[in-house]
């Protein structure tokens, strides 16, 4: 195991250096009142890991933390092995790092296309490749790259959201509750995205409400509890772990409903080796 300040908190974590590390964040938006209290994370390259937790347990701040959104009061923040605490969002995108976030992710009044064209304002002769590469990761939206953002449902907002996001080429991935608000099957298909982003090679941290399904795709996930690491563990494991499912994923995260939805996903959406 890589060392850490605080090994038992990433357990199941690979070997080698994290692609990105949370220390010890401390954070929060009013003066005086922190929200995340000595947090951390790591994410290994190739990795989909997971942030679970009770509402109003910091989940999406640790997120806007990590995209320079919220400011970090202590503790550090490394991007293979630099120092990225407290940078700005634009520099973080530069740097590799995309935020999707939870709502208002397209502009409305926008094409998919001036969507996607967006997501390399500061590189626009990125633009043809990486729409190439895009569009074969999502090719549902090859035919209605003329279409009006503010006209799709919101399922195909979430794809042209997170298509925009790839457009850079990030090496790392933050996806704000990307299921939130859709239907059963479309959070199905968010999901299945989710597992397609990460196989084509972009490690990816997701924050999920829906920790049942996030805990099927993870490789491994954190269960924050007030702004503190709780658990974590490889995603199967904490879903039957039997203090997780009493605190946190209730009585639906009996045996047989796992295996009912790992049934119905299929080996797409299972967890890499
Ligand atoms: N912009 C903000 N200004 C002030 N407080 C905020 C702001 N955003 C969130 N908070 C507070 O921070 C705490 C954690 O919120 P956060 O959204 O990070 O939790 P979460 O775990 O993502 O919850 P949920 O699952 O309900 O989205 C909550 O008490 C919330 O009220």
């Amino acid at each position: 195991m890589t060392e850490t300040t605080a090994p038992a908190l990433h357990r199941g974590e690979p070997q080698g250096e994290p692609l990105l590390h949370a220390d010890s964040l401390v954070a929060g938006y009013v003066p005086g009142v922190n929200i995340l209290n000595e947090c951390s994370l790591v994410l290994h390259p190739g990795e989909l890991v997971g942030i679970i937790g009770p509402n109003g347990a910091g989940k999406s701040t640790l997120l806007k933390a990590l995209f320079g959104l919220v400011g970090i009061r202590s503790g550090t923040l490394t991007l293979q092995g630099e120092s990225i605490t407290n940078l700005r969002a634009d520099v973080l995108v530069q740097r590799g790092v995309g935020f999707v976030p939870q709502t208002n992710n397209v502009f409305p009044s926008l094409t998919i296309e001036e969507n996607l064209q967006m997501g390399v304002y500061q590189t626009p002769h990125k633009f043809a490749d990486r729409l190439e590469v895009v569009l074969a990761l999502f090719p549902e939206l090859t035919h209605r790259r003329k279409q009006r953002a503010g006209a799709l449902s919101g399922g195909e907002r979430q794809m042209v959201a997170m298509a925009r996001a790839l457009m850079p080429e990030p090496s790392v991935l933050l996806l704000d509750e990307p299921s939130a608000g859709l239907s059963p099957v479309r959070q199905d298909e968010a999901f299945l995205r989710t597992r397609r982003i990460n196989k084509a090679g972009v490690s990816v941290v997701i924050v999920e409400q829906n920790a049942r399904r996030a805990l099927q795709i993870c490789d491994r996930a954190y269960v924050l509890d007030q702004g503190r690491n709780a658990y974590s563990g490889p995603g199967r494991e904490l879903m039957h772990d039997p203090k997780v499912i009493e605190l946190y994923l209730g009585t639906l995260a009996t045996d047989v409903d796992a295996a009912r939805d790992a049934e119905r996903t299929g080996p797409e959406d299972s967890p890499a080796a």
